[in-house]
């Protein structure tokens, strides 16, 4: 395997198609009916995927505007809290997930992130705090944010179900497969983290949020207007241009690419696929690896939206995909597809795997040995 060269470093000039993220309208799946404008919303999801792994989602039919608007007013007034204050909700009073963690508690990489944030879980039937991600949320006892908060929970849920319907209709599912698919994530396992940036100090050795995958499925990503804070790497292996310098060694083999900004579009979430549907698709979909850099003078908020599979769903290769895989045109020289390539998992014990490094800089940077 050729190493990547670092000599030539790649402008977003040699990837013109992959310059900026595609913006997808999901409204024709919001009302019954629409076959043809359903089909084509369908057909944009999967050559997303398939490209980028990350689009924006028009969702303004969905939700008014004004609603992520005043979470992140909330958040902002959480974040301004003396440190004694917020730290009454930290992980550290439950199951060392859920709460509040200061700035540069996590680690992303070995690095600590220059963030703070509040992270939620779907709540368990018996919490026990002593579980790993089996507590309580903690919530603010700011008026009205649990409230607003877990109304914006809801939509994001159903916004989840519905991107997942046009998504089985991209890659070709017969309504069974659908049906299948669909029930792997009707009690999603689902994540929401209110983040705050304060601005990323030019000397700070590591990112706002360091390049990583997200771990499951969908991510819905609304984010205060700030520009030039979100990037995604795009680059595929075999066109290699430039190793990124920061991405994870263990992402970096024979890859290139350029990071691009992914500003926030009104009417729109962020919206990428986590690592749940790179098996799925047997590899067919990659999910991105992304971070923040924000390094202008005010305080950013984001609140991402994970959709994930049900705890105890086992995440396989679809068949659906592997068709897919099975009718790419065999070119001379192109080795014939391998199946199942990508190992069966169930959700909740990749989550927990994941969970635990992000806390711990020593296991975070274990991973790279
Ligand atoms: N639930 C999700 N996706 N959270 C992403 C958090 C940022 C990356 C994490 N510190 C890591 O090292 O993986
Ligand atoms: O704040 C952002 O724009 C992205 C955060 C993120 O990638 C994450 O929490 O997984
Ligand atoms: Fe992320």
């Amino acid at each position: 395997m050729a190493a990547p060269s670092r000599l030539s470093y790649a402008t977003t000039d040699d990837y013109p198609k992959l310059s900026s993220l595609p913006i997808i309208d999901i409204s024709p799946y919001l009302s019954p009916g629409n076959r043809g404008k359903r089909m084509s919303t369908a057909a944009a999801l999967h050559s997303a995927c398939l490209e980028y792994g990350f689009f924006y989602l028009d969702i303004s039919k969905f939700v008014d505007p004004k609603e992520p608007e005043e979470l992140t007013r909330l958040a902002r007034e959480f974040f301004a809290l003396p440190e004694e204050e917020k730290d009454k909700i930290a992980l550290r009073n439950e199951d060392g997930a859920r709460g509040y963690a200061r700035l540069k508690e996590n680690v992303t990489n070995g690095l600590a992130d220059n963030h703070e944030g509040i992270d939620f879980y779907r709540p368990v039937e018996s919490p026990d705090k002593t579980k790993p991600l089996w507590g309580s949320n903690q919530w603010p006892s700011i008026p009205g944010f649990r409230e607003r908060y877990e109304a914006w929970i809801e939509k994001m849920k159903q916004l989840g179900v519905i991107v997942m319907e046009a998504m089985a209709a991209g890659l070709g599912m017969t309504p069974e497969e659908c049906e299948d698919l669909k029930s792997q994530v009707t009690d999603s396992f689902w994540v929401m983290r209110i983040i705050g940036y304060p601005p990323l100090p030019n000397d700070y050795q590591g990112f706002s949020c360091g390049a990583h995958k997200d771990y499951g499925c969908l991510t819905f990503l609304y984010a205060d207007p700030t520009p030039g804070a979100l990037e995604v790497f795009l680059g595929r292996p075999g066109h290699l241009v430039q190793t990124a310098p920061d991405i994870p060694p263990s992402e970096n083999v024979e890859q290139s690419g350029v990071w691009i900004k992914a500003d926030p579009i009104p009417g729109c979430v962020v919206c990428n696929i986590g690592e749940m549907w790179e098996i799925w698709t047997n590899g067919l979909y990659k999910s991105t690896l992304h971070r923040v850099i924000h390094r202008s003078s005010n305080y950013r908020v984001s609140i991402p939206f994970f959709f994930e599979p049900n705890f105890d769903a086992y995440i396989q290769p679809l068949p659906a995909a592997l068709r897919i895989q099975d009718d790419e045109p065999q070119r001379p020289g192109k080795p014939a597809p391998e199946h199942k390539k990508y190992e069966p998992v169930v959700y909740g014990k990749f989550l927990l795997s994941k969970v635990a490094n992000n806390f711990d800089t020593n296991g975070a940077k274990s991973r790279y040995n």
